[in-house]
């Protein structure tokens, strides 16, 4: 059964001490043979009359990340699969937990899920006060599986312990040591000899033997407990409702509370072994390597180039882009200069800065000093004068062909040769942009998403010039930056907003052939995106909307579907919600509600694009919604796959969920595709393009993969070499 690596290593110190050490790097993930080789070690060191108590530890400052999540799959297809509960309750409870020596977990960098399991299962914790303890399993469609749902309660109280397994959150060693998650906190030098006198003391009676699946103190009584229970149901529906795994992980710590620990272990176990089994799961693991996979770039990232280090970086225009660039990276501690063409626009830009970092103060996530430390990172600059030993170069001003040209034929005069030349464009070519200067390979796109302080995607664009190295240097910033990157190809939308410009295209089309808006937007909500079509244009303004539909139609006319219904409604000063009447009328508060005169608008544009009423999709389903929507999307990202623009289909699966909100739990675009095959989705668009025109039609990628039954992320070559 899947999962191989790792092993356990055991060193019996004089003084009687076993400390058992977790070695799997790069995280000491819990493979098979690491469970297996710590149950070897335990039973060894119970045996041994040498041994007189255990330290559980992690090589190389790691305690560990938890069940080996690449093991997943192994399990989901094994045949013969062991009984549940084989690991949390033979090795976890009755082998570790169970031991008559005394043991401690000597915890530095992270414990998470299985790891703080193991950790939950000795009789003490000792931690770093830096180290990251929690249980993230819920992230990945599964519950905690080692005994998790029941230990944490016990020592935390159930409402931290829910706090902490919803959201999926780990606490620092330090709050740790507040909640008696951790015994102790201790320097990573002293950890382990700390921990073996730990162990001694504890079988000396100095200290209490304590086995955490029977504390009882920190557990609310059962009335208040049922109260904290039914609420976080309540939370939990109402922030996923298309997710039944916390709801399962909350009857299993119910079961444990009302009918005993070891009552709650066996439900764990039966739960998390249909869990494993669920598509949530999988396409939730598939997220997860899709994510970790992003940095890889056939390439350029397998070239053994080092980043450079950027210690400054210079943005070009105070806007809305620029000032949440800067946010982004003074939140890095990168010192930065704003530079605008005058005083006002300077300090607008530097205020808007400064109202990004206070609402983190409001929100809690920023204390004073630091706000004032991040504010004397900005430094303003009218000029290029200071420009002179900036690493790296961000232009974040209006899409202007001519001024963009200007701006960088002025950079390369005045930055440092080294010095990275990025763009934050969504919408016009690189090549352009950099045509009338000499050093094409130092351009990159850096195309960030609104509020760039907080979205978590950055498009990194290459040109066929960008040298590896400046990608290599964006891809290290990014990671610095808490972003997750995605590399793509130049062309016009990149990856995300060619990708879902059909998204709003299909909304538009549906209607003026009888759908309903509000019914559109709500299905697609429902389905998990976090607004649907209309509301998000609404959102976005219909300024933006026209202009990046122009650029659509001039690059792709033959399947840009040509509705006059947007510019009808600005033209009567409806522009989306900022002038508070777009597909929805906005309140006081900005709530929206629907309007009725927008029929009036469906019947004008319907009129100009000459289409009537369709019976069938003026009663159209929830099941045909989401696939008309979607499906066109499909179709884009297929033809982004097809042209290079991305590297393989999971990098856009990313982009779709961290650029536009596809929700993970379907695994992103590609991957929730590949669900109905490429056969059922060429099928489908295919009909709808003889119904309703080329906007529908699939393109050659997913033709050739249908006609093959291939699934759409298989790797263009192999697909290629099949045809
Ligand atoms: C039964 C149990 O209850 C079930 C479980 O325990 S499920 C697992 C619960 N644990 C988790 O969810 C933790 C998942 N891991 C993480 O959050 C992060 O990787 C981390 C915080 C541990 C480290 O983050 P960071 O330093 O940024 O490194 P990151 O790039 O994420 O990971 C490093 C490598 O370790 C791998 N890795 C991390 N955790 C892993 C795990 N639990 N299993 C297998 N591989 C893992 C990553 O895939 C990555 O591999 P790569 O280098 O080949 O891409």
């Amino acid at each position: 059964m899947g999962s191989r690596g790792g092993h356990t290593r055991m060193e019996v110190g004089s003084d009687g001490v076993a400390v058992i050490t977790i070695v799997n790097p790069p995280v000491n993930s819990l493979s098979f043979e690491v469970l297996h080789g710590l149950k070897v070690s335990f039973d060894q060191a119970i045996q041994r009359n040498d041994v007189k108590a255990i330290v559980v530890t992690g090589a190389k400052g790691k305690f560990s990340g938890g069940f080996d999540i690449s093991a997943f799959g192994g399990i989901q297809e094994a045949k013969d699969r062991p009984k549940p509960g084989w690991i949390s309750i033979d090795i976890v409870t009755d082998t570790i937990e169970a031991a008559m020596k005394p043991s401690v977990a000597a915890i530095d960098g992270l414990a998470l899920g299985g790891g703080l399991e193991v950790a939950m299962a000795c009789n003490a914790r000792l931690s770093t006060p830096t180290s990251q303890l929690g249980l993230p399993e819920l992230q990945l469609g599964i519950i905690p599986g080692f005994g998790g749902t029941q230990r944490l309660p016990r020592l935390v109280g159930l409402t931290k312990a829910l706090e902490m397994i919803l959201a999926s959150k780990p606490v620092k060693g330090k709050e740790a040591f507040s909640l008696g998650l951790v015994d102790g906190l201790v320097q990573p030098n002293d950890l382990v000899n700390t921990a073996r006198q730990w162990a001694l003391d504890i079988l000396g009676r100095r200290r209490p033997w304590v086995a955490s699946l029977y504390k009882t103190d920190k557990l609310e009584p059962l009335g208040e407990a049922r109260e904290i229970l039914k609420f976080a149901r309540a939370q939990a529906q109402r922030r996923a409702p298309n997710l039944y795994h916390p709801l399962v992980c909350i009857d299993v710590i119910e079961a444990g509370i009302v009918a005993g620990p070891r009552a709650g272990l066996w439900k764990e176990a039966e739960a998390f072994e249909k869990l494993v089994q669920s598509d949530i799961c999988k396409s939730l693991v598939h997220v997860f390597f899709a994510q970790r996979g992003t940095t890889k770039v056939p390439g350029v990232t397998d070239r053994g180039l080092v980043p450079r280090q950027i210690k400054k970086v210079a943005i070009l225009g105070g806007g809305l882009m620029g000032s949440g660039i800067a946010t982004a990276l003074i939140l890095s501690n990168y010192p930065i200069i704003l530079k605008e063409i005058n005083g006002k626009f300077l300090d607008a830009g530097i205020n808007r800065i400064k109202a990004n970092l206070q609402s983190r103060v409001k929100k809690g996530k920023m204390t004073k000093e630091n706000f004032a430390k991040a504010v004397s990172l900005v430094t303003g600059s009218l000029d290029y004068e200071s420009f002179r030993d900036v690493d790296m170069v961000i232009e974040a001003v209006i899409e202007n062909v001519s001024l963009k040209q200007q701006i960088f034929v002025d950079l390369e005069k005045y930055c440092p040769p080294h010095c990275i030349l990025a763009s934050n464009t969504s919408t016009i070519d690189l090549n352009l942009i950099g045509e009338k200067i000499k050093s094409k390979d130092r351009i990159v796109g850096a195309h960030f998403f609104s509020p760039a302080h907080v979205m978590p995607l950055l498009e990194i664009v290459r040109t066929k010039q960008t040298s590896p190295q400046v990608i290599v240097d964006v891809l290290n910033i990014s990671k610095k930056i808490r972003k997750t990157p995605v590399v793509v190809g130049n062309c016009t939308g990149f990856a995300v907003n060619r990708m879902f410009f059909p998204y709003t295209q299909a909304g538009l089309l549906l209607v003026e052939r009888g759908a309903d808006v509000y019914q559109i937007d709500r299905v697609i909500t429902k389905f998990g995106m976090p607004m649907g079509p209309f509301r998000l244009v609404d959102l976005v303004g219909f300024g933006v909307a026209i202009a990046t539909g122009s650029q659509f139609i001039q690059n792709f006319p033959e399947r840009t579907y040509k509705s006059m219904l947007i510019p009808l409604l600005q033209e009567d000063k409806r522009a989306g919600e900022t002038t508070r009447k777009g597909f929805y009328l906005y309140d006081d508060k900005r709530k929206a509600s629907p309007d009725p005169e927008l029929k009036n608008y469906i019947e004008k544009a319907r009129g100009i694009s000459g289409v009537s009423v369709d019976p069938k999709l003026a009663k159209i389903q929830e099941k045909d919604i989401v696939e008309m929507i979607f499906f066109p999307v499909v179709n884009e990202a297929c033809r982004v796959l097809d042209e290079g623009i991305a590297v393989k289909a999971a990098d856009l699966d990313i982009s779709a969920i961290m650029g536009m909100g596809f929700p993970p739990y379907r695994g992103g675009i590609i991957f929730w595709a590949d669900s109905f095959g490429s056969k059922y989705i060429y099928s489908r668009l295919q009909k709808w393009s003889e119904l309703y025109g080329e906007f529908f039609k699939p393109c050659a990628y997913l033709a050739a993969r249908a006609a093959k039954g291939i699934p759409l992320s298989a790797p263009v070559e192999q697909a290629k070499s099949r045809m």
